[in-house]
């Protein structure tokens, strides 16, 4: 018999994750799978759930929760031979991931995905020792988005980032960072790096419009000031798709990219607190795949 995992997050959306467990366990009844249910309790829960079903020979796992879930249990595919199949029932404030996927956002629609006969294959990114499915971000803009509180999250969404992002660019901090790709060194103070694998970073659909989830690339754009005129202009083509142009944004595309600085700075790795500098990310190309909906 087919076995699938579902890995739920109970504190995950608003609280009310456990509502969506039978439901999606009745689809994979109905075809015909056999359910282990894993409730996490705490951070790395879902990585080791995730180890299980790995190394257990499962042929499919089934997150329900946020970003942040679904970046513990992706982790768990680290080194691993046999990785089941992913469905993802969002549940998070952003769900970037499901966005670039075209996975509904409502989590009961989301559910009925998991019927599709449908799947991609996607990549992955690493960071040092870790995997991501989204983005990694470097620099002050990215501290202060790992400090967002989980009650600002539940209260007020994903404006709890943009209010954390704009207390930071009205600081206008910088660090002076070196970023090495593929026998090129930029060296200079910025803001915020950037290293997206796929288009939706944020909720921003078009910040990396060109990111292609099995394109095997990372898209990068260092941003080299943020003053409060310039900001305006950033956050425009933010919002145009054309961001790579703005003169203040350095845009290249490579497959392995290492970060540095001489002062301590920390990273945001999907949309949670990362590792200090100095950093090295590189892809794991057509790494996971997914289910997503038959029309997308
Ligand atoms: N039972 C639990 N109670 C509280 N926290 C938990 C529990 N299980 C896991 N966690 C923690 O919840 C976090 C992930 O939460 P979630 O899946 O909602 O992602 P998120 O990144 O907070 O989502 P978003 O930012 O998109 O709202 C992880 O840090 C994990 O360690």
């Amino acid at each position: 018999m087919k076995q699938a995992m579902i890995i739920v997050n109970p504190s995950s959306g608003k609280e009310e994750a456990l509502e969506y467990v039978r439901n999606t366990e009745e689809i994979l009844y109905d075809k015909g799978f056999h359910v282990a249910v894993n409730e996490t309790e705490k951070e790395l829960d879902a990585t080791r759930y995730c180890i299980t079903a790995c190394e257990q020979g499962y042929d499919l796992i089934v997150t329900i929760g946020g970003d942040g879930t679904l970046n513990e249990t992706i982790n768990g595919f680290l080194d691993q031979t046999h990785r089941p199949t992913l469905g993802i029932i969002p549940l998070g404030t952003v769900n970037d991931f499901a966005r670039a996927l075209q996975i509904p956002l409502n989590p009961e629609k989301a559910i009925q995905t998991l019927t599709s006969s449908k799947v991609n294959t996607v990549d992955m990114g690493r960071l040092n020792d870790r995997l991501f499915a989204n983005v990694a971000a470097v620099g002050s803009l990215a501290e202060s988005l790992s400090s967002v509180s989980s009650d600002d999250k539940s209260k007020l969404g994903a404006f709890a980032y943009l209010k954390e992002g704009i207390k930071e660019l009205m600081r206008n901090h910088s660090h002076p960072l070196v970023i090495r790709h593929d026998g090129e060194i930029w060296e200079g103070d910025s803001p915020l790096f950037l290293a997206a694998l796929t288009n939706s970073v944020g909720g921003f659909a078009k910040l990396a419009p060109d990111a292609v989830i099995d394109d095997g690339l990372l898209h990068c754009f260092i941003i080299k000031d943020l003053h409060v005129f310039n900001t305006i202009t950033v956050s425009l083509s933010l919002l145009l798709g054309n961001l790579k142009n703005h003169k203040d944004v350095v845009y290249f595309t490579a497959k392995s990219v290492s970060v540095s600085s001489v002062e301590p700075v920390s990273t945001n790795v999907d949309g949670e607190c990362g590792p200090a500098l100095p950093i090295k990310i590189s892809m794991m190309p057509s790494h996971v795949q997914v289910i997503v909906p038959e029309e997308g």
